[in-house]
């Protein structure tokens, strides 16, 4: 019997996001893996967090996996998930889960590696009550640096993934949990729909017009004012950046941060085809007496930056989206595109975080992404995996065409 599929974790960006893929599809399609070198471009020695460690091991739980080497700090695994047949709906508790982390590891991130899944798993599973809802609490941290925010889960991935045909994700932030320096543990919880279906595939091509902007500003209380104005006078200045020549339409809300080093700013551009593209930046130091001016607007200044950059492309998807679609495209049944936009007349190329998922797909089911950002997914869960399309071997192709029948 051939070995465990072999993905060298230093590979790309090498970092904790080639680890959730992997285990997740390995998961999913009962496809043993080992990964050496885990989040080996990483500092601090790399190895597994308490955050990845969290998700290996409720993946390897829901798929009845046999896993060796994953413990705190562990740079090697090897993860044999059991038939899926055998994993039934035992990971939903009665439509309740419940994912628990004692530090303040981002809980979005725990999501990305198990909500693929969660909406997958039981398909083609006779005794599964697929209409059912299922409701995912995680603890941890909900805005941590270098990681979608919950707000950021509620305002772009559940809104970009209903467009893909994925039913909406309902996001419940029960209380914040902040990153490092002050740490402080909070919860959010998910409600989300199994896949009755497999999911067919998609086409994000046309991004539209800038239609709204959404800015959620979460901060020390007393600083909204600086805030409210700081955008008021930014959204003046950039408007025909941001909405081209449409009516410029804002929509601000403001939250209480409750702690005085968390200075968080979410801008979300909602297009009339309904893409949404979202920059954020999380400020997490100490500001100095009379220096709060300064730092709010060189958190507008950053943010606006960031999401004028992503509405200039033209394409589909802002930066985070591109790679945290690739699970998706990958599974569905059939050939998925994403428009990932153009800067001066040439493709923007994929984030490295976006050329790892790609390749971990391709390791791991088989899978290729083209440069345009187009791939065949699986077909997870179809009775012909990746068939919805007749498949026409080449050969016999080039001799229908001799006979003038073509086979497209
Ligand atoms: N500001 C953001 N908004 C939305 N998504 C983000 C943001 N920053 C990072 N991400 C996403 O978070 C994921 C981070 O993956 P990465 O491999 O860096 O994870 P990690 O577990 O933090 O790894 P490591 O600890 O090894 O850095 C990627 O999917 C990336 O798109």
């Amino acid at each position: 019997m051939a070995g465990p599929i072999h993905l060298e974790g230093t590979t790309l960006e090498g970092g904790g996001q080639l680890l959730r893929l992997a285990t997740c599809l390995s998961a999913l399609t009962s496809t043993p893996i080992s990964i050496t070198n885990i989040r080996g471009k990483r500092s601090g020695g790399g190895g597994l967090k308490a955050q990845h460690l969290t998700s290996v091991q409720w993946l390897g739980a829901a798929s009845n996996a046999r896993i060796s080497g994953a413990g705190l700090k562990s740079k090697e695994i090897t993860f044999t998930p059991g038939s899926r047949s055998t994993s039934g709906l035992e990971w939903r508790n009665g439509g309740e889960v419940h994912i628990k982390q004692s530090t303040p590891g981002s809980v979005n991130l725990v999501l990305q590696a198990v909500l693929p899944f969660m909406l997958f798993a039981n398909l083609g599973s006779e005794d599964a009550e697929v209409d059912e809802e299922v409701r995912v609490k995680i603890t941890g941290g909900t805005n941590v640096s270098n990681s979608p925010s919950c707000d950021y889960i509620e305002q772009v991935l559940s809104p970009m993934l209903s467009l893909v045909g994925i039913p909406p994700i309902e996001t419940q932030v029960l209380s914040r949990g902040w990153s490092q320096g002050g740490a402080r543990i909070g919860s959010v919880t998910y409600t989300l729909k199994p896949l009755r279906k497999p999911l067919p595939a998609f086409q994000l091509r046309d991004r539209g017009d800038i239609e709204t902007v959404r800015a959620t500003i979460i901060a020390p209380k007393n600083t909204e004012q600086q805030f409210r104005d700081e955008l008021d006078v930014m959204f003046e200045r950039r408007e025909a950046e941001v909405f081209g020549g449409r009516d410029p339409n804002v929509d601000t809300t403001f939250e209480d941060s409750k702690h005085e080093k968390r200075y968080y700013l979410l801008l979300v551009a909602t297009t009339t085809t309904g893409i949404r593209l979202g920059r954020d930046w999380l400020y997490d130091h100490g500001v100095r007496a009379g220096k709060t001016d300064t730092v709010i607007s060189s958190i507008v200044r950053k943010v606006s930056d960031d999401l004028i950059e992503e509405v200039e492309h033209g394409g589909c998807v802002d930066e985070y989206m591109r790679d945290q679609l690739v699970v998706f495209q990958a599974l569905a049944v059939g050939k998925s595109n994403v428009y990932g936009g153009k800067r001066k007349e040439v493709l923007v190329e994929p984030s490295l975080h976006a050329k790892t998922a790609h390749w971990v797909a391709n390791e791991v089911i088989n899978v290729y992404f083209d440069d345009d950002g187009g791939c065949k997914g699986l077909g997870f869960g179809a009775d012909t995996e990746g068939s919805t399309e007749l498949a026409i071997d080449e050969n016999l192709r080039e001799a229908l065409k001799k006979l003038k029948i073509t086979g497209d």
